[in-house]
């Protein structure tokens, strides 16, 4: 079976445009130090604990690169006293540089732990502060979910432990090296002979397994995304038999995981077992030439055993040095994307807080007019005195369009080339109440999403009291704009939590609980919060699984009570809920609609009968246009038309044996009565 792979396609950057297709090593070698200035950046934040870590590290390695030579000078002492002394001082320098390793180890690993709190901070930001159409092109949640754990780890990993190792090796080789040069150059050079070939090597390594690693780790999160999908469906899975299907997904993703993970641990096996055999074998030449010095009698006994102890250090260092640049490189080649992902978000902050607000459409803005917004209802002193008074609004303000589309056309970014929306133009004033109605798909819901702008119009503009909203703070508008919608989303947390987040977190508390309370009263849903063991802090479960979907949905509203918006969206608000929820639903509704101006998208009739006027949707465009009444009277038109179908299959449903409405294809109840 084919899984539907989902790969972890990400905003390509410069800097990550070393996919393997070009063939300049230069440009390659040229990348992977970009790769490491750019973690390096990341790091800058801990520049003085990585500093102080770089010190005791330097101390260390000098006490290390010490103990040859001081086993070399204890072998030639000349007197016992001269041993003992010799051995005392051997014995200090060594717990020095234990203190200097505990400090060392404990700095960059602190380091390390700031780093990668900071780096999942920024990365989640970034991620909530994308657009909606992002989320639309990038599909697979597990996968971003996945860099915000796994690739901040192996960030973490590369910078405290792999980094700090590598330099230190890399120091204790080089600082190896000048000290045998200093004891016997011929054998130094001669033991160095290896080194080219091993620095070869280590580049083409760090070259290869980074490439294998960002694949592994696409991999990796494509097969999370697939367990993750299966587990928070798990109900659906079961009821419809399909956890064979959801098994099959999972295994070929992580089969996927598994190839690119044999690939890399080929790589892995066959550089390092390669760098210690030319390890060795620089070993097996300084044996040979050394024993040949000493027979010549150019060497003394201390001298080769300090040169043999320095040919194993300098050996070990040079396989270590492999083996931890490597792993850098495998990790921040993992990491490769969520590195990317920060710093690209990390300048674009920098370079709006220069900016200008945006303005879309200067055709727009000429129209509009310079109305000073009003905040969101961050008290709840407003919120709270605003529930018992409904908006009123004059017939002047009646008069007033409130919100206008002009010549709106827009297609979804996943699709651009498909339109949703072709020159709809519209006005709604205030305390208005418009249902938008039409066949699936025709863009009502679309409407809606352009109103809260999680969306920008392809061309055109919409108008919020004059104004034109692509100038208008995100946050403003939705502070005016509520929506309620037939899914209603439910954070993990207890009633209470799932309420009062529709407040700022500023509100005195005292405040807030009592804003809870009375707006729950309003949704209609206190009494049943009262029923529950510990009521207001009753645990709702991941996305609410222990409530029902009526009771969501009063919660929803209950939260919309607290935003108080001026304009109330409803996105087929009741079209789940059974015909005694659903009047629960409008009773509570009915308050909080009054003097507002309220959008629907609703397909029953008795609901779009409420409204102050239709909009008919067709394909994209306004089809037809006014009262409930006036529309019934086109004998041809749409609405008519939707209208009567609907009453025919109700009339007909009505009619049928129960066993013959549970198999029909429809998704209407049998309460519906649905436009
Ligand atoms: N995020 C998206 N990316 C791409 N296309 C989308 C997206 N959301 C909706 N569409 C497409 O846009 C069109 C309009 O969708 P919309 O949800 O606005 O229709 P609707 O009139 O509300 O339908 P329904 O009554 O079935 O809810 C549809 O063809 C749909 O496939």
């Amino acid at each position: 079976m084919r899984a539907l792979y989902y790969p972890r396609s990400l905003p390509s950057s410069s800097a990550s445009a070393d996919t393997g297709s070009d063939p300049a090593i230069k440009s390659r070698v040229k990348s992977s130090f970009s790769l490491f200035k750019r973690c390096m950046l990341l790091c800058r934040p801990e520049w003085h604990l990585l500093l102080m870590g770089l010190f005791a590290l330097l101390l260390s390695v000098a006490v290390n690169l010490y103990v040859p030579l001081s086993v070399g000078i204890l072998i030639d002492a000349k007197s016992e006293s001269e041993l003992g002394a010799r051995a005392g001082i051997l014995a200090i320098v060594l717990s020095v540089g234990a203190v200097c390793t505990a400090v060392r180890g404990f700095l960059f690993a602190y380091a390390g732990e700031r780093t990668t709190a900071h780096v999942r901070s920024l990365l989640i930001s970034s991620f909530l502060s994308k657009p909606v159409s992002y989320f639309d092109t990038h599909p697979n949640a597990g996968g971003l979910s996945s860099m915000v754990s796994v690739d901040t780890a192996l960030l973490r990993a590369a910078t405290s432990l792999h980094l700090p190792m590598a330099v230190r090796f890399a120091i204790q080789a080089v600082g190896g090296i000048c000290i045998l040069l200093y004891i016997s150059w011929t054998l130094a050079l001669v033991m160095s002979s290896v080194f080219p070939v091993l620095a070869l090597a280590g580049i083409v390594y760090s070259m290869v397994v980074r490439k294998l690693s960002r694949s592994y780790q696409s991999s990796v999160a494509s097969a999370n995304f697939y367990a993750e999908e299966s587990l928070s469906n798990v109900r659906f899975l079961k009821a419809f038999s399909l956890e064979k299907l959801a098994q099959d997904r999972c295994d070929v993703a992580t089969g996927v995981s598994y190839l690119w993970g044999k690939k890399m641990a080929v790589a892995v096996g066959t550089f390092q077992g390669g760098a210690e055999w030319l390890s060795y074998m620089s070993i097996v030449l300084v044996f040979w030439y050394g024993a040949k010095l000493l027979r010549d009698g150019n060497l003394s006994v201390g001298d080769l055993t300090s040169f043999v102890l320095y040919a194993v250090l300098i050996a070990h260092a040079l396989g270590a040095l492999s083996h931890q640049a490597g792993d850098f490189m495998r990790n921040v080649g993992g990491a490769e994307d969520m590195m990317d992902i920060v710093l690209d978000s990390q300048t674009q902050n920098a370079r709006q807080q220069d900016k200008e607000p945006r303005v879309r459409s200067a055709a727009c803005d000429a129209e509009a007019g310079n109305f000073l917004l009003e905040g969101p209802s961050t008290t709840t002193t407003t919120a709270a005195a605003r529930l018992s008074s409904p908006r009123s609004s004059t017939s002047e303000d009646r008069a007033a369009p409130q919100i206008e589309m002009l010549s709106v056309r827009f297609a979804y970014p996943s699709r651009p080339n498909v339109p949703v929306l072709q020159d709809v133009s519209l006005e709604i004033r205030k305390g208005e109440v418009v249902a938008l109605v039409g066949a699936s798909g025709g863009g009502k819901s679309t409407i809606l999403h352009l109103l809260l702008r999680l969306y920008n119009p392809s061309s055109g503009c919409i108008l919020l009291d004059g104004r034109n909203i692509a100038t208008i703070e995100e946050k403003t508008i939705r502070s005016r704009i509520g929506i309620v919608s037939q899914d209603s989303t439910i954070l993990s947390g207890t009633i209470a939590d799932n309420i009062r987040c529709a407040l700022s977190s500023s509100a005195a508390s005292g405040q807030v609980e009592e804003a809870v309370v009375q707006a729950a009263k309003i949704a209609q849903l206190h009494d049943f919060v009262i029923s529950l063991p510990d009521q207001y802090n009753t645990v709702v479960g991941p996305r609410g699984v222990q409530l029902s979907g009526g009771q969501k949905q009063r919660i929803a509203i209950a939260r919309l009570i607290l935003r108080n918006p001026d304009v109330i969206l409803l996105d087929e608000a009741t079209s789940s809920l059974d015909a005694e929820a659903e009047h629960a639903f409008q009773e509570a509704m009915s308050q909080v609609t009054k003097g507002r101006t309220v959008i629907m998208v609703a397909h029953r009739l008795s609901t779009v009968q409420m409204a102050d006027r239709v909009i008919v949707l067709d394909k994209g465009m306004i089809a037809e246009e006014g009262t409930h009444d006036s529309l019934m009277q086109n004998a041809h038109g749409i609405y008519r038309n939707l209208v009567e179908k609907q009453t025919i299959r109700h009339t007909v449903r009505q009619l049928e044996p129960l066993d013959a409405v549970s198999v029909s294809a429809s998704p209407v109840s049998c309460a519906d009565n649905r436009v």
